[in-house]
């Protein structure tokens, strides 16, 4: 019977491909592109004169107030640039718009219904943008801070102009025209406002990293050689197991800043082996540390890999790559003298997105400037930034409320949220999924704004339209700023039309801690009615390892699965099987045995009888894993100078693992 065999070309036929996988990473280069369309769209705000007649007095927002209500006025518009921006042409298109804005101020019903409609003459401001330039949030962070800044400034808010108190424009001399024409960056209806939310926020409570283990390390070839030892046998040591990726929660961590700045983790690779039967030392383990509440996934999948919620946690993500065996594990009573080693197992490595949600029992919720940060560092010693302006809190915040021994809650103050939040407007809406593990809600009110009851449905609407969930949530009302005269006088009738409604509600000021205790007691009460994260994770304890298990079951998988495809213009043969392909990854073709090792397991794995059936022919090439081989037909046409014939049948091989 004719022995039919794959054999290595021993020059240049037999060469491992250069793996798709390892192909040189090609250096994007971002290059910013000047504004392509320098002239911007003038808007009109809707009410812009209702509301600039507020002036600087503390007071909420439901809908997007004049520029000049910001405190601080460091957004000073000659700052803009805007000689770059905006064409100054013939067009007496300026006196157009100041026209508009009469008209607008003087008929508030019909701009109701032009904004509705999504007509030219709304005055756009997105708050997530302004704050950036209002400074207000950790100078440390915002020195790196990318081009996102530039990409949530640009385009809309450059295109808004504002109008002073004399309905002056600012910005604009007398007498200057300014370019409409661009229709740029106007929504369409039923559009989605594009939001521009900068790289600090995004970053807050989302992450993408790279893990990867470490790789096994090299098994080698030794003979043990001593005086008076004769013929010491093989001595050669096995390599170590690569480093293990292990991710953890680090109980003092409250977002996932550090990954914007630390992306890749890569596990220790395991020593070589070496001589006088010395095994390689493992490799250094990896661990990854997250914020409580941190739900892991593999990139661009939806599947939850992890939910890593309580401080301790340990779980380990990836598996060090085994090490490569010596010669001393090839010894057996056919092969005394082995002259093989495996290479170590490439450790796996995955693209992980990892995504943030608070663990805290109660979040504080309510528009922009109604005092929910003010309530938090009274109930709590959490320090807020507390100002008189909206979005002053970008970022949601944490406290913990202690009322006794052991009865302590934690609290989270949330970003204001405007009306249209879902629709892209303002920062709220960013960070709602933070209220989707807490068990209770506190809905903050201006008592002093001018409608309390507006604002709250606004709110309420906000909440319901981002998840009926967490609308669904138990909550408490605090009309706040009672130290206020406004929210001394509009504080019966909301009460009153609340509690028609069914709805409780409290009173405090916060500035003066006069209420506040009402509130948070009101607030634990409900916590403890709906516990709900803890019961629930009491219940079902979770194995945090399955992703490790998954993985290395991926890496195990047997070497009789293959697949095999023919390529008939070029006469390819290409066998694809992960376990044939570690085995391949794994073989070390510097030994010579190595060769008759990797014929054997082909032969035993039914590759070489599938090729067969398939009618592989002589001279076709055969692709398995990295390798690429010749086939022949007949096994005295092996290319290995050293080959012995029929030494596959009669040499025991130790099983491939
Ligand atoms: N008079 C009065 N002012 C208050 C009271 N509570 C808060 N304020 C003021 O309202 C302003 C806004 O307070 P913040 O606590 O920053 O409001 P916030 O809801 O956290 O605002 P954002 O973070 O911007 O959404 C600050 O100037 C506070 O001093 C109150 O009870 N009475
Ligand atoms: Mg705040």
């Amino acid at each position: 019977m004719a022995t039919i065999s794959i054999s290595f070309c021993p020059y240049a036929m037999a060469r491992p491909r250069v793996p798709q996988t390892r192909k040189p990473p090609v250096k994007k280069q971002t290059v910013r592109s000047p504004n392509p369309n320098p002239s911007h769209k003038l808007k009109a705000r809707t009410g812009a004169k209702q509301l600039s007649s507020i002036g600087v007095e503390a007071t909420t927002y439901t809908r997007l107030p004049p520029r000049e209500d910001f405190s601080p006025p460091s957004l000073d518009s000659s700052s803009f640039e805007f000689s770059s921006e905006v064409k100054l042409s013939e067009s007496n298109v300026a006196l157009k718009v100041e026209k508009e804005i009469d008209n607008l101020s003087s008929e508030e019903e019909e701009e109701e219904e032009e904004e509705e409609k999504g007509l030219d003459g709304n005055l756009v401001v997105n708050y997530g943008q302004f704050e950036v330039f209002e400074g207000t949030y950790d100078s440390e962070l915002d020195e790196e801070d990318d081009d996102s800044f530039i990409e949530g400034f640009s385009d809309d808010e450059l295109e808004s102009v504002y109008q002073n108190d004399d309905g002056e424009l600012l910005g604009f001399k007398e007498g200057e025209t300014v370019n409409l024409s661009d229709n740029e960056g106007k929504l369409e209806e039923g559009e989605v406002k594009e939001k521009g939310v900068p790289a600090v926020m995004r970053c807050f409570d989302r992450a993408k990293i790279f893990a990867k283990a470490g790789d096994g390390g090299n098994g080698v070839v030794a003979m043990r050689r001593e005086k008076f030892v004769p013929l010491g046998g093989p001595s050669g040591g096995d390599g170590g197991r690569g480093g293990n990726v292990y991710m953890e929660v680090d109980g003092s961590m409250n977002s996932l800043l550090p990954f914007r700045n630390s992306v890749h983790f890569r596990a220790g690779r395991g020593d070589h082996g070496r001589g006088q039967s010395q095994n390689g030392a493992k490799g250094e383990d990896v661990v990854i540390k997250v914020a409580p509440g941190t739900v892991v996934r593999e990139a661009g999948k939806e599947e939850v890999l992890l939910e890593l919620l309580h401080p301790g946690q340990r779980a380990l993500l990836l598996p060090g790559g085994r090490g490569g065996r010596g010669n001393a594990s090839f010894k057996s009573g056919t092969n005394k003298v082995p002259r093989i080693a495996e290479n170590g197992a490439e450790g796996p490595e995955m693209w992980l997105e990892l995504e943030l949600k608070l663990v805290a029992d109660i979040g504080i919720v309510g528009a922009p400037n109604a005092g929910k940060s003010t309530l938090l560092s009274v109930i709590s010693a959490a320090q807020p930034t507390i100002a008189n302006y909206p979005f002053t809190t970008l970022l949601p915040n944490l406290g913990v409320v202690s009322f006794d021994y052991d009865s302590t809650m934690v609290v989270a103050d949330l970003p204001g949220l405007l009306e249209g939040a879902h629709r892209g407007f303002g920062l709220g809406h960013e960070f709602l999924r933070h209220t989707e593990r807490c068990s209770a809600l506190i809905h903050v009110v201006d008592g002093s704004s001018q409608q309390p009851e507006f604002e709250f449905d606004a709110v309420r609407l906000e909440l319901e339209l981002f998840s009926p969930e967490i609308a669904e949530k138990p909550y408490v009302v605090a009309f706040n700023k009672m130290d206020l005269p406004d929210a001394y006088e509009n504080w019966p009738s909301f009460k009153e039309s609340l509690e028609a409604r069914g709805i409780e509600v409290f009173c405090m000021s916060a500035v003066k801690r006069e209420g506040t205790h009402e509130v948070s007691s009101a607030a634990y009460q409900l916590l403890r009615e709906n516990k709900i994260a803890e019961d629930k994770l009491a219940e079902d304890p979770v194995n945090l390892n399955h992703v490790a298990e998954m993985v290395q079951k991926q890496q195990t998988a047997s070497i009789n699965e293959f697949e095999i495809t023919h390529d008939s213009t070029t006469n390819t043969w290409h066998v694809v099987g992960s376990g044939l392909q570690r085995f391949v990854q794994m073989t070390n073709w510097r030994y010579v045995d190595s060769g008759r090792r990797f014929q054997h397991v082909l032969e035993a794995c039914g590759v070489n009888k599938s090729l067969i059936k398939l009618g592989v022919k002589e001279g076709d090439t055969v692709i398995v894993g990295d390798m690429e081989m010749i086939w022949h037909d007949a096994a005295d046409t092996s290319g290995f100078s050293n080959f012995r014939k029929g030494s596959t049948e009669t040499t025991k091989w130790p099983q491939w693992k």
